[in-house]
């Protein structure tokens, strides 16, 4: 474990997050223009796929919930597994899958296979499950063979290879966070979040709309290590809290428009800081928008930024090749924890910026600013969804190097 920074003051969470952020990009010499935001936001890769790809959303799963609680508990045990991604290429080499659609499924088997009596998603469940069930349950191998010390020809099979440390860190988490909640006395991570709501609201009368949010990122982070996704760079701290922002984002896409529900209240999370992971900084880095050129990481995406790169990838997209979707994903440069918070780091910064650009730059002066005068209300969030879904979206992006980081439980 790498060191962490104290938690952030009570009620400052959110800004801590923005501020901390901005200091360690700035202090890493990670350039953000006006000139590289805009050139992003009135390219045609940019305009012509925003609207849709923002919207996607794979959180409404084909499952029928005995009540919302119930629901609401899959979506945050969901949230809380949403990591491992520096193995989604050993997981697209064994399942095709890469690691949100293999958490995904992994979550969606727990509860499929789940009964009263062993309920897998339940604090209870969740403290007792082992290895070898998550294997199972994620249809990964966690054998490797190897030939034999003595005896030449023989092969023996032993326990290990990178899905082994994938599954040893998500059955890790599930039987930390199950003990605790049990340990307290909730049912499960879903009656944690509901009471934690509710709390929220009663605590958040006339405080401004981003309080309930604030409110229960605080209460996650402060109640489960999973959700403590903070650092230290060069001794300053970095707070990113991912997991627990895409938990109350997830909340309130999923149940946002549904009719009231007087269960749980839903956050409001139009002006939530972005779910930093190794994909929004990744792609902002090819597409032109963080600039490594005059920090140490330079060397981690040499081939970034070129003119001619640019041109490509911020032009229209190309028609899809059905093989491109098939074609196994490269793995990019392996990071160092320090390294990966300042990636991320300089992501929510340039999500910020990039809203706040967006903001002032579509002028209605001419027309085509006229036309573009959606771009004006775009909201972090919505940014969020569109980069993390057209890096899938376009057959180009999709063979962009997103950077790896092992043996974290956060992104
Ligand atoms: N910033 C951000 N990061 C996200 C998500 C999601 C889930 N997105 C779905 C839910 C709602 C959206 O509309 C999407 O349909 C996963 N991840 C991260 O990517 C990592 C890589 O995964 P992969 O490329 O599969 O291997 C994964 O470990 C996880 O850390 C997101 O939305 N934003």
């Amino acid at each position: 474990m790498s060191e962490q920074p104290a938690l952030p003051p009570s009620g400052a969470y959110l800004p801590s997050i923005r501020d901390s952020s901005r200091a360690v990009r700035q202090a890493a010499n990670i350039s953000i223009t006006p000139a590289a935001i805009e050139r992003l936001l009135f390219s045609p890769a940019f305009v012509d796929s925003y609207k849709r790809v923002s919207a996607y959303h794979g959180l409404a799963l084909p499952l029928k919930f005995s009540s919302v609680l119930d629901e609401l508990n899959l979506i945050s045990v969901l949230s809380l597994l949403n990591f491992a991604s520096g193995y989604r290429v050993p997981l697209h080499v064994q399942t095709g899958r890469g690691a949100w659609d293999s958490i995904r499924a992994l979550v969606f088997s727990m509860y499929i296979t789940s009964s009263i009596e062993d309920d897998l998603l339940s604090a209870v469940g969740m403290k007792s499950i082992q290895d070898a069930k998550i294997a199972e349950l994620m249809n990964v191998q966690l054998h490797v063979e190897r030939p034999h010390e003595t005896i030449s020809g023989v092969v023996v099979g032993e326990l290990g290879g990178p899905l082994y440390d994938m599954v040893k860190l998500v059955t890790g988490v599930l039987n930390e966070t199950g003990a605790i909640l049990s340990n307290s006395g909730y049912p499960n991570l879903g009656a944690f979040v509901a009471e934690a709501l509710n709390e929220g609201a009663k605590a958040g009368t006339g405080k401004g709309s981003d309080f309930l949010m604030e409110f229960v990122v605080e209460r996650l982070v402060r109640a489960f290590p999973a959700f403590r996704d903070m650092g230290l760079v060069d001794g300053k701290p970095i707070y990113c809290f991912k997991k627990a922002l895409f938990l109350l984002h997830a909340i309130s896409v999923r149940f946002g428009t549904t009719t009231s529900h007087p269960l749980f209240p839903i956050p409001s999370t139009k002006s939530s800081p972005v779910f930093t992971d190794n994909v929004l900084p990744s792609l902002l880095i090819h597409l032109g928008v963080i600039d490594l050129s005059s920090s140490k990481l330079f060397s981690l995406f040499p081939a970034a930024g070129s003119e001619e790169r640019l041109k490509e990838l911020l032009g229209p997209s190309p028609s899809t090749d059905k093989d491109a979707k098939k074609t196994m994903p490269k793995e990019g440069p392996v990071l160092t924890s320090q390294q990966s918070y300042i990636l991320r780091a300089a992501a929510i910064d340039a999500c910020e910026l990039i809203v706040e650009t967006a903001r002032s730059a579509a002028r209605p002066e001419s027309s085509r600013a006229r036309e573009l005068g959606w771009i004006r209300d775009i909201t972090l969030p919505d940014l969020d969804m569109w980069i993390w879904s057209v890096a899938k979206d376009r057959p180009d992006y999709r063979a962009l190097e997103r950077f790896v980081r092992l043996d974290t439980v956060f992104f």
